[in-house]
């Protein structure tokens, strides 16, 4: 079929969390690992190319978002959507702002919005300044993220120093005045220049007109959120073959891993209830990785029983994140940990679990790419944004969750093990 929309998701995580919304109303979505290596054939009415260039450096981000483009345009998209984190995740160059400016290049359009609003899980805009619940971005516990730490909350300041062309702001008395009204500020930004425009957004409500408004817009850039409305939207427009058969649940056996490459302050609440229910659990430290590799952890996995559901995790407070970075180096202290992670999963995929829950993107990323996955359906929800996926791996069908690291109750593991 045709496929309506093509998106294309920064991280793992972020990429089962749009294809999870989207799926609530029951549209047909596809989400693929990597840009496939064939042309489309058999196409969804909406496409997820999951990528792994939150933090890459911007030449190979863009080149694989434009990659990626041009397979969904391929497949018959004419609507794109650009999937970044709803903490707008981001380096100082990028990869946000570049992405969205070579994307409107190859699209040949001069405005695109940025709304990575989530309201179900706390992530609101006012006046251009994202809030993480009650507080600014910037006060938030992602000012010590890992990779991407967020020092300041006003989306505009974020996105100037990333792109070219000017960038303004819808705020939330337009979105209050209904789409029509937002249509026109659109217009009346557009003929000013203004390129990339911030959209204000509090509450689902807000979401809808400002989908709405720019349902027709060749590229829409935001958070999960802002593409929920879409499918009814495009379904009132009679566009036809919009809804998804029904994917059976695999019936699988109950042996399982957890494992946890995120360091935020949900995921470290996450770990500790997890441990407090007595599973078996291991913490893979970077500075040990660095001198003693992965063996370690390979040899205690192989004595676990995985119908306990072991843990493994480098989930850490930001004191002892920062001592590894600082003798290790930020990047590799990450890719440390995300090797052994995924290290991990094979061992474990290999000795018999079927049920793989991964907290992080990055983490989740290098996890899914050693389990050789190519492509993902869509399961139930375990919480908003997290659903649970089927993948055929290593010649087995097996359950992949990817759990962003903000996302989830603190009891997201034990949930998502209770869920199938
Ligand atoms: N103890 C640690 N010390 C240093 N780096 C770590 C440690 N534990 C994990 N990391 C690295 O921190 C990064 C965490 O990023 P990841 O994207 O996996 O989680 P997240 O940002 O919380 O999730 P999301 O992107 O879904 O919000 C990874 O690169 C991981 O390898
Ligand atoms: O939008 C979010 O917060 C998530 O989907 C995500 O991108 C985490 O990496």
């Amino acid at each position: 079929m045709r496929t309506v929309m093509g998106c294309i998701a920064d991280d793992f995580t972020g990429a089962t969390d749009l294809a999870g919304l989207l799926a609530r109303s029951g549209v047909a979505v596809s989400l693929r690992i990597g840009v496939p290596s064939v042309p489309p054939s058999q196409t969804a009415a909406f496409e997820v190319i999951a990528l792994k260039v939150r933090t890459a450096p911007v030449a190979q981000a863009v080149a694989e978002c434009r990659a990626a483009l041009d397979w969904l345009r391929q497949a018959g998209a004419q609507r794109f959507f650009w999937k970044y984190c709803s903490t707008f995740d981001s380096t100082p160059e990028g990869n946000i702002g570049p992405v969205a400016e070579a994307l409107m290049k190859d699209l040949d359009t001069d405005q695109t919005i940025y709304c990575p609003a989530f309201p179900e899980n706390g992530r609101a805009i006012f006046m251009g300044n994202l809030f993480v619940g009650r507080q600014p971005l910037a006060e938030s516990p992602m000012k010590d993220h890992p990779l991407t730490p967020m020092r300041d909350s006003n989306l505009m300041r974020l996105l100037e120093p990333q792109v070219t062309r000017p960038v303004g702001l819808a705020d939330r008395l337009t979105v209050a005045a209904g789409a029509p009204a937002l249509h026109d500020a659109l217009a009346r930004l557009r003929a000013e220049g203004v390129a990339h425009v911030v959209v204000d957004a509090v509450a689902d409500d807000d979401l809808a007109v400002i989908a709405e408004a720019c349902r027709d817009m060749p590229l829409l850039t935001g958070g999960s959120a802002l593409a929920m409305p879409l499918p009814a939207l495009y379904r009132a427009e009679g566009l036809p073959g919009l809804d998804a058969a029904p994917v059976a649940a695999p019936d699988l056996p109950r042996a399982a891993i957890v494992l946890s490459g995120s360091c935020s302050a949900m995921t470290n609440a996450q770990v500790a209830a997890y441990r407090d229910l007595g599973v078996p659990a291991f913490r893979l430290n970077p500075l040990a990785l660095a001198e003693g590799g992965v063996q370690p952890a390979l040899d205690w996995l192989a004595q676990q029983d995985l119908d306990r559901a072991p843990l493994l995790y480098a989930t850490a407070e930001p004191a002892a994140v920062r001592e590894a970075q600082d003798r290790l180096g930020r990047d590799r202290a990450g890719q440390i940990v995300e090797q052994a992670l995924a290290a991990c999963a094979v061992a474990a995929r290999d000795a018999g679990a079927r049920r793989i829950v991964v907290a992080g993107g990055e983490t989740s990323g290098a996890v899914t790419q050693a389990l050789g996955v190519d492509r993902l359906d869509i399961g139930p929800e375990i919480a908003p944004g997290v659903p649970w996926t089927w993948c055929d791996s290593g010649g087995h069908r097996i359950a992949l969750t990817l759990k962003s690291g903000n996302f989830g109750a603190p009891t997201f593991f034990s949930d998502a093990l209770d869920r199938i």
